[in-house]
């Protein structure tokens, strides 16, 4: 794709090539060397925009952004235990590998001799006879839920109870007041629960939360997100909206042939989110459209390698007529392009990885290890509020669509 920059663009300068090459000379380094030092991520959003490694920091992972956390606690020692032995517990455990404080301790399924065979490819030190001897294990720190949504309840509450943190696949559950009772009982146990939505972790995402905060598109109007996974398409709303309660959410279609919904937040904009049958093309786009420029999210938007940001040109804001759109007022928008790779093997499934682009599970795995260093229960990446905003939306969406794919 060629980019254009015609006339300069108004944000501070770099070119897309240059982004690209450091972001790409970052990414592919082992996880130690690819973080920056402390002082690095400290920063203010005027250093945001000021600063001379801004290409760097606006990918910055929010939890070091905002403070919380410490790069270097991705060396913070956890055990886990995985619990369910199938193809996505198979990618988190290869991303596991990585990050330098992961002990791959323990891991169990329905079945023990399928959880030893996953022990031996994966280089997991234990096996449990079933899950619950796999909860009760006192060498594990926390478990892996990859089963499922289904049994993701009765498994959370199995893990809770015996007290250890949590971190469970998404969806988390499949109604709200089911969510709200795991976060209730992990609450009272002291333990964190976290809701697996990988996507929030990618830089490219962290690279448009950090645009939108900083104002770079103006007032968002208007979110588009498409994914057969009702989920996935539904956490854009809130990432740009925030999570306060919308105004309305309707809904229609079925999950076999397609369906869609809108959530509404009035005096702000809405959300329109399509969720396409797993039998077609699915674009996988997520499109943030503001006063002032938009945001696009691709290849593929539920685990993206790329953001691009296309500013409307300031002689469009004073048309009279009052369409600020470049299309509408024959001009080309500013775009900004940056790739963030990610790390090899990515894209469509690997040998030996099930799913797409899946190796930016390590995104999440580090933030997680941040996050429990720093004794949070939750990555502000993707918080509580947020995961049970959601699920009330999911519960609102689902009464209009026939087998919706939660
Ligand atoms: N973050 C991501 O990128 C992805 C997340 N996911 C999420 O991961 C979870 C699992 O994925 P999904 O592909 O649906 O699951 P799978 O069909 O791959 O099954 C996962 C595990 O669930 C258990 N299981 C499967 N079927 C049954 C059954 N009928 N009865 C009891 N246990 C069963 C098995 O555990 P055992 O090994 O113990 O037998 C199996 O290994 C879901 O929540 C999904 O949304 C899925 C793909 C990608
Ligand atoms: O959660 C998921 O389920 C389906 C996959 O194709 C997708 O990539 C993954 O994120």
């Amino acid at each position: 794709m060629k980019i254009v920059q015609d006339p300069p663009n108004k944000l501070p300068q770099d070119t897309p090539a240059d982004v690209a090459e450091a972001v790409k000379g970052l990414l592919h380094k082992n996880p130690k060397e690819r973080m920056l030092p402390a002082e690095a991520y400290k920063m203010t959003h005027e250093s945001l925009i000021a600063s001379w490694d801004r290409r760097r920091r606006m990918a910055t992972p929010l939890d070091i952004r905002l403070g919380l956390t410490r790069p270097e606690d991705v060396s913070f020692k956890l055990r886990w235990g995985i619990l369910g032995c199938g193809p996505i517990s198979s990618d988190w455990c290869k991303c596991l590998k990585e990050v330098p404080g992961a002990v791959l301790q323990s891991c169990a399924a329905r079945d023990e001799a399928k959880a030893s065979k996953f022990a031996a490819s994966h280089g997991v030190e234990r096996v449990a006879p079933d899950y619950q001897a796999l909860v009760a294990d006192p060498d594990v720190d926390i478990i892996y839920i990859g089963t499922i949504t289904s049994l993701h309840k009765e498994q959370v509450l199995m893990a809770i109870s015996a007290g250890k943190h949590v971190l469970c696949e998404k969806p988390l559950a499949t109604t709200a007041a089911d969510a709200a009772e795991l976060y209730a009982a992990a609450e009272a146990r002291d333990v964190a629960l976290i809701e697996g939505m990988w996507t929030r972790y990618f830089p490219a995402v962290e690279h448009a939360r950090a645009a939108i905060e900083l104002g770079t598109i103006g007032e968002v109007r208007m979110v588009q997100a498409d994914f057969p996974e009702i989920c996935y398409a539904v956490q854009y709303a809130p990432l740009f909206f925030g999570s306060t309660a919308p105004t309305a959410v309707v809904s229609a279609g079925t999950g076999g042939t397609g369906g869609g919904a809108v959530i509404h937040y009035d005096g702000r904009g809405a959300a329109v989110l399509s969720f396409p049958s797993w039998a077609c093309e699915v674009p996988e786009v997520c499109e943030v459209i503001g006063t002032k420029g938009r945001i696009t999210l691709d290849n593929w938007a539920m685990h993206p390698s790329r953001i691009t940001i296309r500013l409307t040109t300031e002689q469009c804001w004073n048309e009279p007529q009052g369409h600020t759109s470049t299309a509408q007022n024959g001009v080309r928008p500013h775009v900004e392009q940056v790739t963030y790779p990610v790390p090899e093997p990515a894209g469509l499934p690997a040998a030996g990885w099930n799913y797409v682009n899946q190796h930016g599970f390590l995104y999440q795995a580090e933030a997680v290890h941040r996050c429990l260093a720093a004794g949070l229960k939750e990555c502000p990446q993707f918080t509580k509020a947020e995961s049970m905003r959601i699920m009330e939306m999911l519960d609102e969406i689902e009464k209009g669509i026939a087998d919706p794919c939660r």
